[in-house]
């Protein structure tokens, strides 16, 4: 008999690199926040595999910035926090991309981790041909060599062609270490339903707006509940997406307010997905000025 084991792995990388992509394949469900725009990963959301002998339970984490904001100090130390407990570390570098400065800062920052195993894997290989990805998987080994890293293997896959990503799963429970499921079985996040629909809601609010918005949009769920007794009833949710300024206000809502009616219909149905049940959702946008600078309004949000 197999022992069984279970630990933390968190996937590391540059914004935009696939990893919570590659959360989503590991785990078969979507659980953390995919989007073209960086950057939008604010909680350490995890997502669970499981096994019939072991459970990795996946930590994604923004990336770590210059921070410049209070948020932005508030989010490396989440990040600097949960790289200081996990069992193995996951470096993730697109196939499809020069390995660049950004790609070596982190390689050094997760370098000094003692106890972690650390993995690099090569995402987005659907995206290149074989002479570009032995290029990349060369170009890998030799940043783990200049950053002191001694990488356990190095994994080129598809999140999205579903390609070696059953292989990764394997590897790293291999680095597991023996233990009882740290979750109940079937759960694949414990992150709390609320913050799992404001997530979506904003990823739905940043698709397709400009670069500087991501960090001057929060979003709260402020009430839910389900609108009668009976058990498919429709689920009333309502939320505020929080910007700091009168002209993000108006980016957001679009003209005569059309972009806030696509991004509500585009978020309902992401989250009738994740509750398996009918939605109505009343969306608001307010003005919450300078909070990522505020303590108090940021311990409001969340962070
Ligand atoms: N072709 C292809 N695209 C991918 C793959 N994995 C991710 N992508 C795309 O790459 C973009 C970024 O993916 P994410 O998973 O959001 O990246 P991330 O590293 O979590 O990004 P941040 O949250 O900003 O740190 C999205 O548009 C994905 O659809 C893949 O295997 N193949």
């Amino acid at each position: 008999m197999t022992e069984y084991r279970a630990g933390f792995v968190c996937l590391v990388g540059r914004p935009n690199t696939g990893k919570s992509t590659l959360i989503n394949a590991l785990v078969g469900r979507k659980v953390a926040i995919t989007s073209s725009k960086p950057q939008t990963t604010r909680h350490a959301i995890r997502g669970i595999v499981h096994r019939a002998d072991a459970q990795i339970v996946l930590v994604d984490t923004p990336g770590l910035h210059k921070p410049r904001t209070l948020l932005g100090q508030r989010l490396n130390d989440i990040v600097r926090a949960t790289w200081s407990e996990v069992d193995a570390v996951v470096l993730c570098i697109p196939a499809n991309e020069p390995i660049g400065p950004g790609d070596r800062r982190i390689a050094a920052d997760i370098a000094g981790l003692k106890q972690a195993k650390k993995f690099a894997v090569v995402t987005k290989t659907d995206l290149v041909g074989p002479a570009k990805l032995a290029e990349q998987l060369m170009g890998v080994a030799k940043l783990g060599e200049h950053a002191g890293i001694s990488f356990e293997d190095i994994v080129p896959l598809s999140a999205v062609a579903d390609d070696q990503v059953e292989l990764l799963s394997e590897l790293l429970i291999k680095q597991l270490p023996e233990s009882p499921p740290l979750y109940p079985e079937g759960a694949v996040t414990d992150e709390p339903t609320e913050t799992m629909i404001a997530e979506l809601i904003r990823e739905a609010a940043l698709e397709g707006v400009r670069d500087e918005l991501p960090h001057s949009l929060a979003v709260t769920v402020e009430e839910m509940g389900p609108r009668s007794d009976s058990e498919n009833a429709l689920m009333d949710i309502h939320a505020v997406v929080y910007v700091e300024r009168q002209s993000q206000k108006a980016i957001v809502l679009g003209a005569g307010g059309a972009r806030m009616k696509e991004v509500g219909s585009t978020a309902r149905a992401a989250i009738e997905e994740l509750l398996g049940r009918r939605v109505y959702l009343d969306l608001h946008v307010k003005i919450a000025k300078e909070w990522q600078r505020d303590p108090r309004q940021l311990r409001k949000l969340g962070f």
